[in-house]
């Protein structure tokens, strides 16, 4: 038997206990079989069962999870040598070769580590993870710039990321790689044809279509508060609503999830994912014969998948997708733009119900900007344009972000520069830049970035809308972050910075533009945030770890 840093050697037999960057997939165990590899096949059944764990709304523990042996892995014999260790630079002590930090970093109750590994250790901290490994945790912004933007290409997602998404969606912007190797540039093919279907220009032209359904979302509260003021679990309905809306919006089909009260069960998703191929035909057809466009129909060709379907038409053939990376997109999509949204539309209700100040000024503004219009629902720019309800927006992402890290591995020895230099752990040298070998996985700290208080002042990790109605202060320009979104990392940036957060941010301003005008929030029975791959919103001192938002709803009545 072989001991090596990356795991276990037995019996021919490569074991690698791996991170995955989700917090909702846990630990993943690999296996690898040497000369021999054995490649386990993305079938429907396994892709659901993976999806149904993934899309649980309970939050999976490790044990929940299957070992998976045989996984073919985009890293090479030579990869598992092990990786670098930064004993000079400043983090928390080793207390366990076996463990590190690994649980405390991937906790559901990581809150308060993660806050103060910044705190406590700087913009740049020596993270001791499992089986010897150290890994880097990041909040300076030149790293940041050089890890998702100018270095893009040698930080990559983790092998696990990407093998694991490959079984759960099949070929998609989550599963393939971005460098020239083995992989063949295929992410950034991807990108090119998709990057254009999520343009401003298509966001608005869905916004009708998102309109309707959040009619419908209204109305489902209205009809739950409709004997005066009840509590129950807005999550539930803000999940449903978020399907429905990548549905239409997604692919011009409706999922009929506000309407069918088994739509966001399990059982029920699985059979949805299942339907990605059907709907793919059926809406190939339809945009094939022109049929799309017709006003009747689900999305009314406006769809991201209608509009994919007719660049990829067009496209030359080195740039087309295949018909089975579509697909995958189309699985991708629901997963990665369900949970985000409805949990940062969760986040967003819950600080209005802690602030009834900001919630009745949000309110108004609303409801005179409705007043102008004669009552009709917001075109894009007038609803993008409402500064209050912009300023809560920014705020709750970029203290609240949905997704609070996301983790990079180096795929060969690489430099990283730093815009604040560092005092080494022994105090005696300034570190300016960090040499790193092949194979570190580096974290990038969303949340730690966007609460940085060397950025965003004293007040960084307090809610205060307001902020973003005066000017910011100089040092969030000067800090030149990358991300895509306001000078935060919520959405990261660089090539693989979030392709729907435009979608996001409508769907976000929309939900709470309706609702706010038709009904009052408070606070009902405790909950607890959760840090896991999204953050979610548990009933305190309950043994259920599903997302759950009880709030006390009112209806307004002159407002329905
Ligand atoms: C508030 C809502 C959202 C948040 C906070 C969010 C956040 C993120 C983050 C942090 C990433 C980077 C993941 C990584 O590098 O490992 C990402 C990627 C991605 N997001 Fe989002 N997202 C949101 C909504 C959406 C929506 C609505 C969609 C689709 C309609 C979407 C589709 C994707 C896809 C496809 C990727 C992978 C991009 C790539 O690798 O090229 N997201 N998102």
């Amino acid at each position: 038997m072989e001991l090596s840093t990356a795991g276990l050697l037995i019996n021919e037999l490569r074991f690698s206990v791996l991170p995955c960057n989700r917090g909702t997939l846990g630990l993943l165990v690999m296996a690898r079989v040497r000369n021999c590899r054995i490649e386990f096949s993305s079938s429907e059944s396994t892709r659901s069962l993976f999806y149904a764990m993934a899309s649980s709304r309970k939050t999976p523990t490790a044990r929940s999870f299957p070992v998976i042996a045989g996984l073919e892995s985009p890293r090479g014999a030579d990869d598992w040598v092990g990786s670098t260790t930064f004993a000079n630079i400043p983090g928390p002590p080793r207390a366990s070769w076996l463990k590190g930090y690994f649980s405390q970093v991937f906790n559901r109750n990581g809150w308060k580590f993660h806050h103060e590994l910044v705190e406590k250790y700087g913009s740049v901290v020596r993270v001791p993870m499992a089986f010897g490994y150290e890994d880097l945790y990041v909040t300076d912004p030149l790293a940041l710039h050089y890890i998702i933007v100018k270095d893009q290409y040698i930080y990559e997602e983790t092998s696990a990321f990407i093998t694991t998404n490959g079984l759960i969606f099949g070929t998609s912007l989550l599963s393939t790689l971005g460098l020239v190797r083995r992989a063949g540039d295929h992410h950034r093919k991807q990108r090119k044809m998709l990057n254009p279907v999520f343009s401003l220009k298509h966001m608005r032209d869905l916004l009708p279509i998102f309109n309707s359904i959040a009619h419908e979302l209204r109305d489902a509260l209205a009809e739950q508060a409709r004997d005066g003021t009840k509590e129950f679990d807005v999550m539930h309905w803000l999940s449903r609503a978020a399907l429905e809306f990548i549905g239409q919006g997604g692919f011009g089909h409706a999922f009929n999830a506000l309407r069918d009260e088994e739509a966001t069960k399990y059982s029920a998703y699985v059979k949805k994912i299942g339907q990605a191929t059907m709907i793919y035909r059926e809406r190939k057809i339809a945009v094939e014969s022109g049929d799309d466009m017709a006003k009747e129909k689900v999305g009314m060709g406006k769809d991201i998948l209608s509009i994919l379907l007719k660049a990829n038409m067009v496209a030359n053939e080195n740039d087309r997708l295949p018909e089975e990376e579509v697909i995958g997109q189309l699985n991708t999509f629901i997963l990665a733009g369900q949970e985000t949204t409805s949990h940062a539309i969760a986040r967003t209700l819950y600080l209005l119900s802690q602030h009834p100040d900001v919630q009745s000024r949000l309110r108004d503004e609303i409801t005179v900007a409705r007043k102008e219009r004669g009552g009709s629902d917001f075109d894009y720019d007038t609803l993008m344009a409402l500064p209050y309800l912009d300023a809560v927006c920014r705020e709750t992402l970029r203290v609240y972000p949905p997704v609070s890290i996301v983790i990079r591995t180096t795929r060969k020895d690489v430099i990283l520069p730093l815009a604040w230099p560092i005092l080494s752990a022994d105090g005696k040298t300034e570190i300016a830049e960090i040499p790193i070998k092949k194979n570190t996985n580096v974290i990038v700290s969303i949340i730690g970035s966007n609460r940085s208080k060397r950025i965003w002042g004293d007040d960084a990790e307090e809610w205060k809308p307001d902020r973003w109605l005066s000017p910011l202060p100089e040092s969030v320009a000067k800090a030149h972050m990358p991300g895509v979104y306001s000078s935060m990392m919520t959405f990261i940036g660089g090539g693989r910075a979030c392709i729907g957060f435009k979608f996001a941010e409508m769907e976000l301003k929309l939900v709470l533009s309706m609702l706010l005008e038709s009904f009052k929030f408070e606070l009902g029975a405790e909950v607890e945030w959760q840090m896991s791959g999204v953050a979610r919103p548990t009933l305190k001192g309950s043994a259920d770890k599903s997302s759950m938002l009880p709030l006390k709803v009112s209806a307004l009545e002159e407002k329905l």
